[in-house]
């Protein structure tokens, strides 16, 4: 998959199907976009090629929060799923005011026509342009809208996803998401009290602006030095020692080295159970020793 920058004008001129949309985390909704365009590819002879925007486009619109910062994935998964569903060119183009204001006829103008598109590909809620146009119309080109995909609860959307990791069911957001949700980072010192209780902790400092998991104790692999490692994680401020920082820290199991300064993956696979804030330390190790039978165990 080649990465390109719209605004350098660097564009294939093979045959293409368009893909238009964000794609934060590129859920089974997605991928059903990206499995009807490879569809279209295969039949046309022609390459896959997607058009989306780095950061949300909510950014344009709404009052600031902190959120419309996060993803659903680090920018080298995102990479990697648009690659793993398919897609030969990303083009990638800023979503600002002025991309915002651009109409329907703008759009097909300044940047659909620049591309040699078979055939475009968007989901059950796109609009085009300002003005909501009928890009079909405008450019000529064969469109698909492709349906919402659902499961018993509904629409499958990244709101839905971000909501179950707020509400700490990693299982539910990894069953929607169609891979297990994870979250990178770099393994720092922390207080030096693990290697103490029996547990120490690998503490992964993110860098990435992702959503984290809700305040809990999960099962999670870890990949670390291209090895993957079951463990267990705690989100959470140390209650019982009283700590101030949120951190998350990863117990792996049949481990023995240091890692401190390495990258690190976190795959969340299931919800154990809340923080508590135990008496002593002795109540603390006492369920570690059960959660990490939960982990094995699962
Ligand atoms: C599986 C697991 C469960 C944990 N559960 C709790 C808990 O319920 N309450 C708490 O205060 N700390 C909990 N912790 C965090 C420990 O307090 C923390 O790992 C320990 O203090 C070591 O901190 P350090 O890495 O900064 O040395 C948990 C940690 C792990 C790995
Ligand atoms: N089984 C293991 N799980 C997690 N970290 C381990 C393990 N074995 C060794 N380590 C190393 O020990 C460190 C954690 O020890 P700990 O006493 O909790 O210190 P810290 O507070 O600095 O994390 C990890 O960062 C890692 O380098």
């Amino acid at each position: 998959m080649k990465v390109i920058n719209f605004k350098d004008g660097q564009f294939d001129t093979a045959k293409t199907i368009l893909v238009l949309g964000y794609f934060d985390g590129l859920h089974k909704g997605h991928q059903a976009l990206f499995d009807k365009a490879r569809e279209l590819a295969k039949a046309k002879n022609a390459t896959v090629s997607v058009l989306t925007f780095p950061e949300n486009p909510s950014i344009v619109f709404d009052k600031f929060h902190e959120n419309l910062l996060k993803h659903l994935t680090s920018y080298d998964k995102r990479l990697a799923l648009f690659e793993a569903n398919g897609v030969d060119f990303l083009y990638l183009t800023e979503f600002t005011s002025h991309f915002a204001k651009l109409t329907s006829h703008d759009f097909v103008r300044d940047y659909v026509k620049k591309l040699q598109v078979e055939a475009i590909v968007v989901g059950f809620d796109y609009n085009f342009g300002s003005d909501h146009g009928d890009i079909s119309k405008l450019s000529g080109y064969d469109t698909y809208q492709i349906a919402q995909v659902s499961d018993e609860s509904g629409k499958i959307s990244s709101t839905r996803i971000r909501k179950a990791l707020l509400d700490g069911d990693v299982s539910l957001a990894s069953q929607l998401l169609g891979y297990d949700y994870e979250v990178a980072g770099l393994v720092v010192h922390g207080e030096a009290r693990g290697r103490t209780i029996g547990y120490p902790t690998a503490n992964i400092e993110t860098k990435n602006y992702q959503y984290m998991p809700a305040i809990g104790v999960y099962v999670v692999d870890i990949e670390v030095a291209d090895t993957r490692y079951r463990g267990m994680a705690s989100i959470g401020y140390n209650d019982t020692f009283g700590g101030e920082n949120k951190t998350l820290e990863v117990n792996i199991f049949d481990f023995h080295d240091e890692i401190y300064g390495e990258m690190a993956t976190v795959y969340f696979l299931k919800f154990i159970r809340g923080m508590v804030k135990f008496d002593g330390v002795e109540a603390l190790i006492d369920q570690m020793a059960d959660d990490e039978r939960v982990a094995r165990d699962y």
